[in-house]
């Protein structure tokens, strides 16, 4: 038997309440991503790209339609299991890098460990290879706002993979950087992303950013389609 998709979505939508039953933001999506896959998700503005991340991240739940995550079935009933599933599975990164500003850069990186009840002495151990690993064991002991933007960003993929996730969101991981900063954070990821068999996914706005991943979807008119297609 082949293994479950990563992500599999059928007949998705969502619409919010202070639209006052107005037409969903995304409308009967299907959208499957295998596991270990890189895809990138493309759109206008306000098309629902955020929002089907935030679904996909079990940070927000579907009004209809069916979503498994690793072969296993999301609703909204179960929004206490799900925390957990998301806290153990699925690593985030952000253009604006939520670092915590009172950790050091070590402390940053092991704090999804700690959360999963790991013990202090060995999250930092395993936070400091991971370290090693995106180059950054060397600013261990600063704290965030004494690292430049593409070293803040190494240290955010450090602990979105501390944990081993089976998925890691990247919502515009390189909006914040320039040019040369911003190839040099996605040949990381990518990297990291093929020795560790995570999947990927990334939204972003940047043409040369989804040209990396294998895959490119574009949401328009609340549906999600293979890019060129739309
Ligand atoms: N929490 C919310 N409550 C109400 N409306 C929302 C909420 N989040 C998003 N929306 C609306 O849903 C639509 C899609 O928003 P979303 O943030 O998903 O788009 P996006 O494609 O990520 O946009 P951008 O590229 O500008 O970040 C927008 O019209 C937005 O106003």
């Amino acid at each position: 038997m082949s293994s479950p998709a990563c992500i599999s979505m059928k007949g998705v939508s969502k619409s919010y309440a202070c639209q006052g039953g107005g037409s969903p933001v995304i409308s009967h999506v299907d959208f499957h991503i295998a596991v270990a896959d890189s895809c990138a998700i493309i759109g206008p503005s306000g098309s629902g790209k955020s929002t089907l991340l935030n679904i996909i991240g079990l940070l927000d739940f579907a009004d209809a339609g069916e979503y498994l995550f690793m072969g296993r079935p999301v609703t909204k009933k179960q929004s206490d299991e799900l925390a957990a599933l998301r806290k153990k599975n699925i690593g985030f990164v952000f253009q604006n890098f939520n670092l915590i500003p009172r950790l050091n850069v070590v402390e940053n990186v092991a704090l999804p460990l700690r959360y999963h009840g790991v013990d202090r002495g060995q999250s930092l151990e395993r936070a400091m290879l991971m370290l090693q690993r995106v180059g950054m064991a060397h600013r261990a002991g600063y704290k965030p706002a004494d690292l430049s933007g593409g070293q803040k960003q190494r240290v955010a993929i450090a602990r979105a993979l501390v944990g081993q996730p089976s998925l890691i969101l990247a919502d515009e991981p390189t909006g914040s950087l320039d040019g040369q900063t911003a190839s040099e954070i996605l040949e990381l990821l990518l990297s990291i992303q093929k020795e560790q068999g995570v999947t990927l996914l990334i939204v972003t706005h940047d043409p040369l950013v989804a040209g990396l991943m294998r895959r490119q979807v574009r949401v328009c008119n609340g549906r999600v389609e293979e890019a060129g297609k739309c």
